[in-house]
């Protein structure tokens, strides 16, 4: 794997500077890799290489893009298993959740624009004389996480390139090896120079630089609040567009008739991942004739949740992705402590590990919507449980949150789930344990956000749209 260079203009090319960054495998906290880290110099060729590279690209057959697009496929799906060991060993997704979560993520997004894109117009008669013709937006760069590598890197490249538009991606300096083998796969599967690039780099450097660049028209992030925010004022002097997938602090609304696996899906989908999701259920509003019974099954939950190392397989779950979150998590936790009844898990490593990044699945009861860990995205396996009494009460608390990412709903009345699924402030509701359908638009309200990724809303993101009268159909 080159993670030496950075791939730019068709080719994998010498950084202009000497710096370079360690990557750390969060489930032995050891070096394993070393990546080089761009400057302004190296930002300005691959912006340059996009910018460049769009003009033709921007024109070309919608079928020449489609065969390419599956070509990226094919080679993606033969080269899953160098991609899990990648994302495993980089940001400590144990092997199970990395072969088939987070590898299948990419693919089922892959094909859920390839649907899309196959029935989408880019060109429609408005009048009898005027079209609106979407076009691509231009060069677009594109910043990403290091929680869901693979996911957040497809929802944006494959889009962008589909709509003719070229980009210049920036993964997450805490997990750029998944990005890396991305680049080796593009170039594999042949797209034209310049059309695809990528540079290493942090936030303060690559990552600033990209967003004030004048030559970018658009901005695609994903990743925390503070960066957003930090994003879109880089960005506001060339006003160009800017699009956010952000955090969120899911409610999952528990009706006393929900069905009697709720509870137990629930604390498990926000330990999935290490809690590393925008969109995990954090918070446990439950209703209160069934809170008790949800407490001691949560906790239950939770002890019955394994640790372990990324390399390992099984079901368990694996080390958050670094010392920072770790000791953010640590702390959240003692927070919680003093504030709300601890009920399983709590500070310090599971037994057994004394190396690694670990968490202990912690659980927390009696919490209100006002206490910190209620408020704050925690992104570790820490869930907060709150009863409730009234329907009205528990969309209200539900909605006393920043964010707008997914909130879930359980309860075996249709009209009841729907009625409170209208009512919530988020981009996604869930009910019942169904997920999110192919193709369906991720992202948010609020401060969650003001982006849509995959399927056809996916594809819209990228595109300009133009008004073109006195047109003469061919
Ligand atoms: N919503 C999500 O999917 C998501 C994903 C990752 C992290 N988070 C949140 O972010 C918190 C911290 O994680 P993190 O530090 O890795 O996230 P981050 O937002 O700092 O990093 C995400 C990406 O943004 C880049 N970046 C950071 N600062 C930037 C800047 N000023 N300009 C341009 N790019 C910049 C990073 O290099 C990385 O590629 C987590 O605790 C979690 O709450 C959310």
């Amino acid at each position: 794997m080159n993670t030496q260079e950075f791939y730019i203009n068709g080719q994998w090319v010498a950084p202009n500077s000497a710096a370079t960054m360690d990557v750390i495998n969060p489930s032995t906290e050891e070096v394993c890799a070393t990546i080089a880290i761009g400057d302004q110099a190296d930002t300005d060729a691959a912006v340059a290489a996009a910018k460049a590279a769009f003009p033709a690209w921007s024109q070309t057959d919608k079928a020449d893009r489609v065969a390419l697009l599956q070509k990226f496929r094919d080679i993606y799906v033969s080269r899953a298993e160098d991609m899990a060991q990648a994302i495993s060993t980089e940001m400590g997704a144990p092997q199970q959740l990395a072969r088939v979560q987070q590898i299948g993520a990419g693919t089922w997004h892959i094909d859920g624009f390839l649907k899309a894109f196959d029935g989408f117009e880019f060109e429609k008669m408005h009048t009898p004389t005027e079209a609106t013709l979407l076009e691509p937006i231009g060069v677009c760069a594109l910043i990403t996480p290091w929680n869901w590598p693979m996911n957040q890197i497809i929802l944006k490249v494959i889009p962008a390139i589909a709509t003719g538009c070229t980009v210049v991606l920036k993964p997450s300096e805490v997990s750029p090896l998944s990005g890396i083998l991305f680049a080796e796969f593009m170039h594999e599967a042949g797209f034209p120079a310049g059309v695809f690039n990528l540079v290493n780099g942090d936030g303060p450097g690559v990552g600033s630089q990209l967003s004030c660049h004048p030559d970018v028209d658009m901005v695609s992030f994903t990743g925390s609040s503070r960066a957003g925010i930090a994003i879109s004022k880089a960005a506001a002097d060339t006003l160009k567009r800017v699009s956010l997938e952000l955090g969120g602090k899911g409610a999952n609304i528990i009706f006393a008739d929900a069905d009697e696996d709720a509870v137990n899906r629930g604390a498990a989908r926000c330990f999935r991942n290490s809690g590393q999701s925008c969109n995990a259920p954090t918070r446990m509003l439950v209703e209160r004739s069934r809170y008790d019974e949800a407490v001691i099954q949560a906790a239950a939950t939770a002890e019955a949740t394994r640790v372990g190392p990324a390399s390992e397989e099984g079901e368990h779950i694996g080390p958050v992705v670094s010392e920072a979150q770790f000791t953010k998590i640590q702390d959240l936790i003692e927070i919680g402590k003093k504030e709300a009844r601890l009920v399983a898990g709590g500070t310090g490593r599971p037994d057994g590990l004394n190396r690694g990044y670990f968490v202990r699945p912690t659980v927390f009861a009696d919490v209100n919507n006002d206490m910190e860990i209620a408020r704050t995205e925690i992104f570790g396996p820490v869930l907060s449980i709150i009863p409730f009494d009234t329907e009205e009460e528990a969309v209200a608390l539900a909605n006393d949150t920043v964010y707008g990412l997914t909130n879930y709903v359980q309860s075996s009345d249709d009209a009841k789930r729907m009625r409170v699924g209208r009512q919530l402030r988020s981009g996604m509701v869930e009910t019942n344990g169904k997920g999110f359908a192919q193709g369906s638009p991720f992202g948010g309200y609020k401060q969650s956000g003001n982006g849509r990724e995959g399927g056809a809303f996916g594809l819209h993101e990228f595109l300009e749209v133009k008004a073109l009268s006195g047109f003469v159909a061919e």
